[in-house]
């Protein structure tokens, strides 16, 4: 595992972004071979949209032939709600670069046949290849895209019940009123997550630490699903110092000093 351990989330959010643009550069996408790239939500990404958003507008970076898969949708919001994550995703990200409307994938919360929604959502990663690079948040109990606490480590792309803490959580987007927050979400699963060949994830504040800390330093564990990155080929955790609090100070320094290069490169 990389952990990258940076000041603020405002480097957090530069890290990530040139992270980004770098495997994509890298890969030298086309229409043919497109990038397959997985999204995330939530209030941690914000910054990141940005950083991508200011580089491609700097003409650094095309979104042109890449492809996106979100990792989850509120189950029953109308897409148009503001805060479900397709408005999200147009809000933040794809209003603002070069992206093709054809190649952005978001789950349906609202398909008549959510169990067909999920299946068909696998399906087109599939056959896309699957994913290259797969961003991430984390929820303050571990979760890893709204696969919550005592998900299968197994689990595909599923209609997942919300728990209380991830609906209180969550209510801060609607206007703190815990019964506005869908009570049920379409995610993907851990096991689709560790099919992706990079999972990167972004861990920001104090109120994260308790998840760093079972992600790097736990046992891998459903509780935690997290954890699960613990069994992936190439995972990398973009961390601020205060996610960092529960981490042992051996466990900081040893990913300091390894990343002190990647850390010192960053403009
Ligand atoms: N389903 C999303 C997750 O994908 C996200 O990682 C988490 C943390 O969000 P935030 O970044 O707002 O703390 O919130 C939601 O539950």
């Amino acid at each position: 595992m990389r952990l990258i351990p940076l000041h603020n989330s405002a480097q957090v959010a530069k890290w990530a972004a040139q992270h980004i643009v770098s495997r994509i550069k890298a890969f030298n996408p086309t229409a043919e071979k497109p990038f397959v790239l997985g999204l995330p939500t939530g209030g941690t990404p914000v910054e990141t949209y940005k950083e991508l958003i200011t580089m491609h507008k700097a003409g650094d970076i095309s979104f042109k032939h890449v492809v996106t898969f979100n990792m989850d949708e509120y189950v029953g919001l109308p897409k148009e709600h503001p805060e479900s994550y397709y408005s999200f995703m147009f809000k933040h990200f794809f209003d603002h670069v070069d992206i093709q409307k054809e190649n952005i994938n978001l789950l349906n919360g609202n398909a008549p046949d959510l169990a067909a929604e999920c299946q068909r959502y696998e399906d087109k990663m599939r056959q896309l290849g699957g994913v290259q690079l797969f961003m991430g948040g984390v929820g303050n109990d571990g979760h890893i895209a709204f696969n919550e606490p005592a998900s299968s480590l197994a689990s595909r792309t599923r209609q997942q019940p919300l728990t209380e803490e991830t609906r209180v959580a969550n209510s801060r987007f609607f206007n703190n009123d815990v019964n506005q927050v869908p009570k049920s979400a379409l995610t993907v699963g851990v096991a689709t997550l560790m099919e992706a060949k990079e999972v990167m994830v972004l861990v920001t504040g104090r109120n994260k630490a308790l998840a760093l800390q079972a992600a790097v330093e736990g046992n891998v564990n459903h509780l935690w699903t997290i954890s699960c990155l613990q069994m992936h080929p190439n995972p990398v955790m973009v961390c601020d110092e205060p996610a960092t609090m529960e981490l042992r100070v051996k466990t900081l320094r040893y990913f300091q000093e390894q990343e002190r290069e990647s850390i010192t490169a960053l403009k």
